[in-house]
C-alpha cells in the first residue's frame, strides 16, 4: 500500500483551490430552479445564458486564486480563460447532475434538461459525458483540481508562453495524481481515466456554439460577455 505524502506546498495548493472552488454556488441555484418548475424553451434558454454568464464571472474569480496564474502574461491569462470557459461550464453541469440528491430528483432534472429546448442530436453526447463523469465518483478536491487542470491547458489558441502554463499545470497534475491514489487506492488507473474525460469534455465543448444556435427558440439573445467567450452571435 503506497504511503501518500503531500508537501507543504501541495497542502497549501489543495486548500486554496478547494476553498476557491467551494465559493461557487451556481450549480445549486440552477438545479434548485430546474427541480422547482418546468420552464418553456424560451425561459430555459434565458436561464442558460444567465447561468453561463455568471459562470464566466465566477471562473475569472476562481482563476485569481490559482497560484501563479496572475503572474502569467496578461494576454495569456485571457487566452486560458477564453479557451476553458465552455469546458468549465460543462464540467460544472456534469457535477451538478451527479450531485447526491433525494430519490427521484435526478430523474426529474434529467427529464427537464431533455425537454429544455436543446436539439436532439446533442442530448446523447451531452448525457454520455455527464454519465461518464458520474461513474468516476469524484471527491470535491478532484473536481476542483480537474477544473484547474482544464484552465491551465497550455495548448489553447493564442497562448504565447506555453512552458509557463505547463509548469503551473504540472504542479496541479502532480497533486491530482496523489489525490487519486489517496481516494481511489483500489483503482490504479483512476488518474488516467480522469484525464481521459478531459478529451471527451473538449469534444463536447466543440459543439457548444451549435448547441446554443439550435436551441428551440425564435430569437437567440446572448449577453455581451457570452458573445465574447462563447463564440456566439
Ligand atoms: O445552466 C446550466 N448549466 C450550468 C451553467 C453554469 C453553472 C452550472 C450549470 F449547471 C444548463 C441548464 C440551463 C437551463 C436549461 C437546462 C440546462 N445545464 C446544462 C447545459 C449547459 C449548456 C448547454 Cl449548451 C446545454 C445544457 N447541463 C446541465 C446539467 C445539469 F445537471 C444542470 F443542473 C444544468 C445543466
Amino acid at each position: 500500500k503506497e504511503k501518500i505524502e503531500f508537501t507543504t506546498e501541495q497542502q497549501a495548493l489543495m486548500r486554496v483551490i478547494t476553498d476557491a472552488y467551494n465559493k461557487h454556488q451556481i450549480p445549486q441555484d440552477v438545479t434548485k430552479k430546474l427541480l422547482q418548475d418546468q420552464y418553456s424553451t424560451e425561459e430555459n434558454f434565458l436561464l442558460l445564458t444567465e447561468m453561463a454568464t455568471s459562470q464566466v464571472q465566477v471562473l475569472v474569480e476562481f482563476t485569481k486564486n490559482i497560484p501563479g496564474f496572475l503572474s502569467l502574461d496578461r494576454e495569456d491569462q485571457i487566452a486560458l480563460l477564453k479557451g476553458s470557459a465552455v469546458e468549465a461550464m460543462f464540467l460544472r453541469s456534469a457535477q451538478a447532475l451527479n450531485k447526491k440528491m433525494p430519490i427521484g430528483h435526478t430523474e426529474v432534472l434529467e427529464e427537464r434538461i431533455h425537454k429544455s429546448g436543446i436539439s436532439e442530436e446533442f442530448i446523447k453526447p451531452m448525457f454520455n459525458f455527464y454519465k461518464s463523469i458520474g461513474e468516476l465518483h469524484m471527491v470535491l478536491e478532484e473536481q476542483a483540481l480537474l477544473t484547474t487542470i482544464t484552465i491551465l491547458t497550455p495548448d489553447r489558441p493564442y497562448v504565447k508562453d506555453q512552458p509557463a502554463v505547463e509548469r503551473l499545470q504540472e504542479n496541479v497534475l502532480d497533486l491530482l495524481r496523489k489525490m487519486c491514489v489517496l481516494h481511489h487506492p483500489q483503482e490504479p488507473q483512476y488518474f488516467a481515466r480522469l484525464l481521459g474525460r478531459l478529451t471527451e469534455l473538449r469534444t463536447l465543448s466543440h459543439y457548444h456554439a451549435e448547441m446554443l444556435a439550435s436551441w428551440k427558440v425564435n430569437n437567440h439573445k446572448f449577453t455581451p460577455l457570452l458573445c465574447e467567450i462563447w463564440d456566439v452571435q
